[in-house]
């Protein structure tokens, strides 16, 4: 799989950041890198957890275009989802539901290769069931390093310093032993179900996507790394974690360049 600054045509920096002029500029580049990694891969299927959120959004609508309807992949690739709201699929509420506003109604994907987050049962039982779709993909009970889970994980960060649905100061930060797990947000509507630490770390690429200079400040706190009570800091992964921004993202981080 090619790195990303060769998908994305721009240097990282050696604190593992890129940054691209706007938004537009954000999904551009990560549809390119993810249809060329997707198209480059020999080994099995490229394997991503989609993250909720608007940055995402505006990615997975540029996939929906002329270009990727024709060219991508759309065989080869199976989509998870690295969190999801406790709410109907069809609910606006739904990521699953985003993404196929956005993209999987507009292009040629089969429907298997779309794993949504179970969530017709107890919150408790459709993690679990999540967790065991994945088990069976990985063919594995646990994680062996050198063999990743996923090819992509595609995360945001809140305002809280959340990411997928690992919120402050809730117990499935400290799981280290399920792949999915519950989350019940302070004061974030719907339970959650998401990926856990352990989930996300087994990947080739953690990338994380930010635009907007209303995420400038906590960007500049999650890079610290200094405040493990961010959910965002804790983020590992076995392979290589990007952020990438726009430039109204990184108006704080002028120190780290
Ligand atoms: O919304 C979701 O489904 C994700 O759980 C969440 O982690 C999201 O990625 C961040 O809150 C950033 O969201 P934005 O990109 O909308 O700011």
């Amino acid at each position: 799989m090619m790195t990303i600054d060769e998908g994305v045509g721009h240097d990282v920096t050696t604190a593992g950041i890129i940054v691209l002029e706007d938004d537009d500029a954000v999904a551009h580049a990560m549809a390119a890198w993810l249809m060329q990694s997707a198209l480059d891969k020999e080994d099995g299927p490229l394997v991503l957890a989609l993250s909720g959120g608007t940055t995402p959004k505006r990615l997975l609508e540029v996939m929906a275009g002329p270009e990727y309807v024709a060219r991508f992949p759309w065989k080869k690739c199976q989509f998870f989802y690295g969190d999801e709201r406790h709410v109907p699929p069809d609910d606006p509420d739904s990521n699953y539901h985003m993404s196929c506003e956005a993209l999987f109604s507009h292009v040629p994907v089969p429907p298997e290769n779309l794993h949504p987050v179970p969530t017709g049962g107890s919150p408790e039982a459709d993690a679990a069931a999540y967790e065991a779709e994945l088990k069976k993909l990985y063919g594995a009970e646990t994680f062996e390093s050198g063999r990743p889970l996923f090819d992509v994980v595609m995360l945001g960060i809140g305002p809280d310093g959340h990411t997928a649905s690992l919120f402050p100061r809730q117990p499935v930060l400290e799981e280290t032993r399920r792949w999915v797990s519950t989350c019940v947000p302070d004061d974030a509507p719907h339970v959650r179900i998401t990926l856990t630490y352990p989930a996300i770390h087994s990947s080739r690429h953690v990338v994380f996507l930010l635009t907007g200079s209303e995420k400038a400040a906590m960007l500049k706190r999650v890079r610290r790394g200094d405040d493990a009570s961010l959910p965002s800091s804790r983020v590992t992964t076995e392979g290589t974690m990007t952020f990438v921004i726009d430039r109204a993202a990184a108006e704080d981080l002028s120190d780290e360049r």
